[in-house]
């Protein structure tokens, strides 16, 4: 299957590579041809012979790096995109051409400004900076050891390129500072929004209390799931719960203690119902079940098994409390509405409360 197709890990790994190419290939094309005009208008020190000395080391650099990411190597590293091997060997490039390019030295260290801007939006602020020490340090011990070798020519031009060359590398560190601490806050406010859209998705579709699905949720699952239970073989049990005497509960032990035990009841769905089932408030003590089930009977099995559960509970700040529900249970038919399989759940639910509670009534389809 790989042949194919491209996996995700094999697409960023494309794209390190591709980027890695265009820095060297493109960015050492234009380095090079900086350095062939020195030679070329006879500013470059020991001539052709060093011109293409050092440049077979440099592009056997470039070659290597290369070859060392195409080989996957770069994987196992903690960026494999290299970003900071890739700045520190292009800043060793230029200081190294600086030692042979007489004059033109600030034209060859101009490329740094590439370099950092490769790492600005890649690396850490750290790293951007310890790039920049490297190139003024490294460019201004070149000079030193020019000068103290009678070799610079043209010193006062050299230095003050040298501290333009200083104060522009600062300048960029600051900026390169600066939208780091943005791109750190856009990090950061990204995360914020997509935990708040997750917590809009879940207000949506989730009853607050619970956990379970909200009465606007459920019915659109319903009505998807009755026409798939049309189409399918197996059926759609549809069930009204509605705890009994809950306003007793609520006066007797208090709102919060009667919001613990619809919880609790939430939690005792979770736990008897299949991934393939629905549980949903449908307002107050008011749950409804969709159940894809064989027959009746499977239905009937598991809303008994979470009414016994139920009736088990016991509750620490009331201990003798005893919480039972009473069930409306359908299933739907092969031609109706969820509003009318809801409409005999409802009448069904209201039987089995007029019929002293605590029990299911159960109807097949019309
Ligand atoms: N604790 C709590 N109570 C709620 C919530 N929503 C509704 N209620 C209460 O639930 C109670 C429902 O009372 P009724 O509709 O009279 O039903 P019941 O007392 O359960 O009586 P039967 O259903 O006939 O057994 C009311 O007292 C509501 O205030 C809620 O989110 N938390």
């Amino acid at each position: 299957m790989r042949g194919w197709r491209c996996t995700a890990p094999d697409r960023r790994q494309e794209f390190y590579l591709r980027r890695l190419a265009f820095a060297l290939l493109v960015g050492g094309a234009a380095h090079t041809l900086v350095c062939w005009l020195t030679l070329q208008w006879g500013f470059f020190r020991g001539g052709e012979n060093a011109f293409w000395r050092l440049f077979a080391v440099i592009w056997g650099g470039h070659l290597a790096l290369l070859a060392f990411a195409q080989s996957g190597a770069n994987r196992r590293l903690r960026d494999p995109a290299m970003t900071e091997p890739l700045m520190i060997w292009s800043t060793l490039v230029l200081l190294l051409s600086v030692v042979f390019v007489e004059q033109a030295q600030l034209a060859v260290m101009t490329f740094f400004f590439a370099v950092l801007h490769q790492g600005v939006f890649r690396v850490r602020r750290r790293a951007v900076a310890r790039a920049a020490v490297v190139a003024v340090a490294g460019y201004g011990l070149v000079l030193l050891s020019l000068r103290l070798q009678g070799d610079l020519t043209r010193p006062a031009a050299a230095w003050s390129q040298w501290l333009l060359f200083a104060f522009t590398t600062l300048a960029m560190v600051l900026l390169a500072s600066e939208i780091s601490t943005i791109r750190l806050r856009l990090r950061q406010r990204n995360g914020q929004l997509s935990e708040l859209l997750e917590r809009i998705q879940d207000l949506a579709v989730k009853d607050e209390l619970t956990g379970l699905y909200s009465r606007r949720h459920a019915m659109e699952l319903l009505a998807k799931s009755c026409g798939q239970a049309r189409r399918g073989a197996f059926l759609l049990a549809v069930a009204f719960v509605d705890l009994d005497h809950f306003k007793r509960i609520n006066d007797r032990h208090g709102h919060l203690f009667g919001d613990r035990v619809l919880m609790r009841f939430a939690d005792l769905t979770r736990r008897y119902l299949g991934e393939k089932d629905l549980a949903a408030r449908l307002g107050g003590e008011e749950f409804l079940l969709v159940l894809p089930v064989l027959d009746l009977a499977q239905a009937r099995a598991t809303v008994e098994g979470l009414m016994t559960a139920l009736r088990a509970q016991r509750f620490m700040a009331a201990p003798a409390l005893e919480v039972t529900a009473s069930v409306g249970l359908t299933v739907v038919g092969a031609t109706e509405s969820p509003d009318q399989v809801l409409a005999r759940a409802d009448r069904l639910l209201y039987q089995a409360k007029t019929g002293g509670r605590d029990r299911i009534v159960i109807e097949g389809p019309p």
